[in-house]
């Protein structure tokens, strides 16, 4: 359900893992060439799809018989798109949630706003998360991918839907974590973006990604994820892929804020969804309501939304109290 880049590319990875994919596009346009050319040229240039993959603009078609229903729309437009959909979910379905964001307002995770939309229990919801920067994938090239349900047998059956010679995915059971380490990496890009955008070197990227994955789990903790999450994909693994790939739009916006671009003009560059940009204030209210320091987040939010230069976001960080390790 979403025939943008990821979506369009994870339904290339299920078909040639052997599945028969329908994919729901908001236009027919789109749909269109998907079945005629077997391209989604707007996000995934020449890339041929497989002949596997048919596609249609007509939501309650695609849901139609599904047994694994995947989410790849923009974090905050799911509660919408969701209560649409929400009364053609086939029963027993797998939801599969390839979002990384936090919702706005709510400060809730991707698979609690599915459960309470789509009126599903935790267990059938399934996150797939880590390393997968689509268009390295839809070219083949080979990365491991995390998928985490709580329910440990239905991942491994996302897991098996999912495994082809380049994409290599792990379970996990911890649902918060894995969504955590999506989430917030994508605001830590954006701090990353805006520090290569400025001309910064590696001594201060390699301490953002690591001060950056300090705050993130210190957040993960105080919600009840595993702390060891954040050393695997979902963490480390998707933090350094975001942070330094020039593929990642959370990367790219980064880059143009940091060389003086108004946001409009950084979004106008980045074209797709930069979930981090919408994130951060959300991540903000969540670390808030719980009594987390995120000092990186908290800068990103007052560069992307509160008119602070970039510069002055560096002097309120290197100006933080000095504290051990
Ligand atoms: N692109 C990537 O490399 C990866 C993306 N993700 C995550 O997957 C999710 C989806 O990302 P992409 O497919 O890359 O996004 P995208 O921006 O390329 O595509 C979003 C799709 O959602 C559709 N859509 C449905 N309702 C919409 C609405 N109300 N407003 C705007 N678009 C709407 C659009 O038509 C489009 O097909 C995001 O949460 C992203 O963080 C996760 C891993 C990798
Ligand atoms: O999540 C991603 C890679 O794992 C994609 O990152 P961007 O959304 O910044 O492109």
């Amino acid at each position: 359900m979403g025939a943008g880049s990821w979506g369009t590319t994870f339904a290339k990875v299920v078909a040639d893992a052997g599945n028969t994919v329908t994919m729901w596009a908001r236009r027919a346009d789109v749909a269109a060439s998907i079945n005629d050319a077997h391209t989604n040229p707007e996000y995934l240039g020449d890339i041929r799809l497989p002949d596997a993959i048919r596609a249609t603009a007509d939501d309650v078609a695609a849901l139609a018989e599904a047994d694994m229903v995947v989410l790849a729309v923009p974090s905050q437009t799911l509660r919408d798109n969701l209560t649409a959909w929400a009364p053609h979910l086939p029963d027993n379905s797998t939801l599969v949630s390839l979002m990384k964001g936090i919702e706005l307002g709510t400060t809730k995770r991707m698979s609690e706003v599915i459960c309470e939309v789509g009126k599903v229990e935790l267990d059938r919801v399934v996150i797939v998360t880590g390393p997968n920067l689509a268009p390295e994938i839809a070219q083949e090239q080979p990365t491991a991918s995390v998928v985490a349900c709580v329910d440990e047998q239905r991942a491994r059956v996302v897991q098996n839907a999912t495994t082809t010679g380049y994409f290599r995915p792990y379970t996990n059971t911890d649902v918060i974590g894995c969504e955590l380490g999506g989430a917030v990496k994508n605001v830590i890009a954006l701090a990353y973006g805006m520090a290569t955008g400025l001309g910064l070197g590696d001594n201060t990227k390699a301490t953002l990604i690591t001060r950056g994955l300090a705050e993130t789990a210190r957040l993960g903790v105080r919600l009840g994820a595993d702390p060891m999450t954040f050393s695997g994909l979902a963490g480390l693994g998707d933090l350094v892929a975001t942070c330094t790939s020039p593929l990642s739009r959370n990367h790219t916006f980064g880059v143009q804020v940091g060389r003086g671009k108004t946001l409009a003009e950084a979004q106008a560059i980045t074209k797709q969804t930069a979930e981090g940009v919408k994130s951060c204030l959300s991540i903000r209210d969540l670390a808030g309501r719980n009594g987390v320091e995120m000092p990186i987040a908290e800068q990103v939010e007052r560069v992307c939304h509160e008119g602070l230069s970039v510069s002055e976001a560096i002097v309120s960080l290197m100006a933080r109290q000095t504290k051990p390790e």
